[in-house]
């Protein structure tokens, strides 16, 4: 049984008195201990996806299931399953309350269970060490932390309750690059040490490498390809995700691929792929119908009409080398 499941759930909200669907029919699932990793281009709907999972925005249509419990709708989601699922944040200033010292803003989901005094501090003393932060935070408030420590009492808040799952929305977006480097070193100890699973969200293509398992790719609000982390360089099926690595080893453009925003939310009602008027294979299918998200091999689904029929680029790095 899958720990987090999607089946075509759908997002709607409104914007300017009209009716957007911001989540297309997503479906993926995450199994316990692993790592999926999420990427796309800004706009397309993977903050929605995270806080939708979280049951703070709902689901217009579809199922979500969580260790096999339906939490579709916020009544089902109960405090224990709220423990399970925890959340990491981009931005680590806002995600903690500038009045609280750290030792409150950790005691609190503590002391909402009922835990003892004597229990929370034990608790605490031992999460403070596996983020690696000395005692003396405890009695600081939010900015008198670097971005790391804070990014740091984030995770730490997040692992308080023992979860299965952590949702990381862009967790190192805001750091620094060697801190960076420590976070996502900290987050796979953290891994092991607890059995965690993540949904990873970045726009940093080695982040998603180092850290995932397997990789959702999403495109204005649809995901339009999963696949193993090994092969999402070289195996990859949907004309988007290749686009991404298309100019590796630099990785300068398809970080700039990444950063695209074109999320015109009227495209998304269109009948076609929403793909079709970036693609170099779109024909007159594509136009006319959009591709189903279907299963092409073991841990590989990909929705393209074209899919079966494009070279990997894989083959087309051997072709050129012949
Ligand atoms: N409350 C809302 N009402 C209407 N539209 C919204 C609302 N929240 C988000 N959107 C729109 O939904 C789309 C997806 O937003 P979302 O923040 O999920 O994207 P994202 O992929 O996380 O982007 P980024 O990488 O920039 O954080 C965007 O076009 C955004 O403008």
């Amino acid at each position: 049984m899958p720990l987090l499941s999607f089946e075509d759930v759908g997002v709607e909200r409104v914007a300017a008195r009209r009716r957007v669907r911001i989540l297309d029919r997503v479906t993926f699932s995450i199994e316990s201990g692993e790592t999926l990793g999420l990427v796309g281009e800004s706009g397309c709907g993977k903050s929605t996806l995270a806080k939708t999972a979280l049951g703070l925005i709902p689901a217009s249509s579809g199922t979500i299931r969580f260790q096999g419990t339906d939490v579709t709708h916020s009544k089902r989601f109960t405090r224990d399953i709220a423990a399970r699922m925890q959340m990491v944040f981009q931005d680590t200033g806002s995600a903690l309350n500038p009045r609280q010292t750290i030792l409150s803003a950790l005691e609190t989901p503590l002391a909402v269970r009922g835990v003892q005094r004597a229990v929370r501090r034990t608790r605490i003393a031992e999460v403070l060490d596996q983020v690696r932060l000395p005692a003396d935070v405890l009695y600081r408030h939010p900015h008198a932390l670097s971005g790391g420590q804070r990014q740091r009492v984030g995770i730490a808040r997040a692992i308080l309750l023992r979860p299965d799952l952590i949702i990381c929305d862009e967790p190192i977006s805001s750091l620094d690059i060697p801190i960076q480097a420590q976070i996502l070193n900290l987050l796979t100890d953290l891994q092991r040490t607890y059995g965690l699973a993540y949904l990873f969200i970045s726009h940093d293509l080695r982040a998603i490498n180092y850290l995932s398992d397997r990789v959702a790719v999403m495109y204005r609000g649809r995901i339009v390809e999963i696949l193993r982390q090994a092969e999402f360089r070289s195996g990859a099926r949907h004309p988007y995700t290749r686009t991404l690595f298309a100019f590796v080893p630099g990785q300068g453009r398809a970080q700039a691929a990444l950063s695209v925003s074109d999320p015109s939310v009227e495209a998304i009602s269109d009948a076609g792929c929403r793909f079709r008027q970036r693609c170099p294979l779109a024909s007159e299918l594509c136009h006319r119908a959009e591709p189903e998200l279907i299963s092409i091999g073991v841990n590989h689904s990909v929705a393209c009409h074209h899919a079966a029929s494009v070279e990997t680029p894989a083959a087309l790095i051997r072709e050129a080398a012949e």
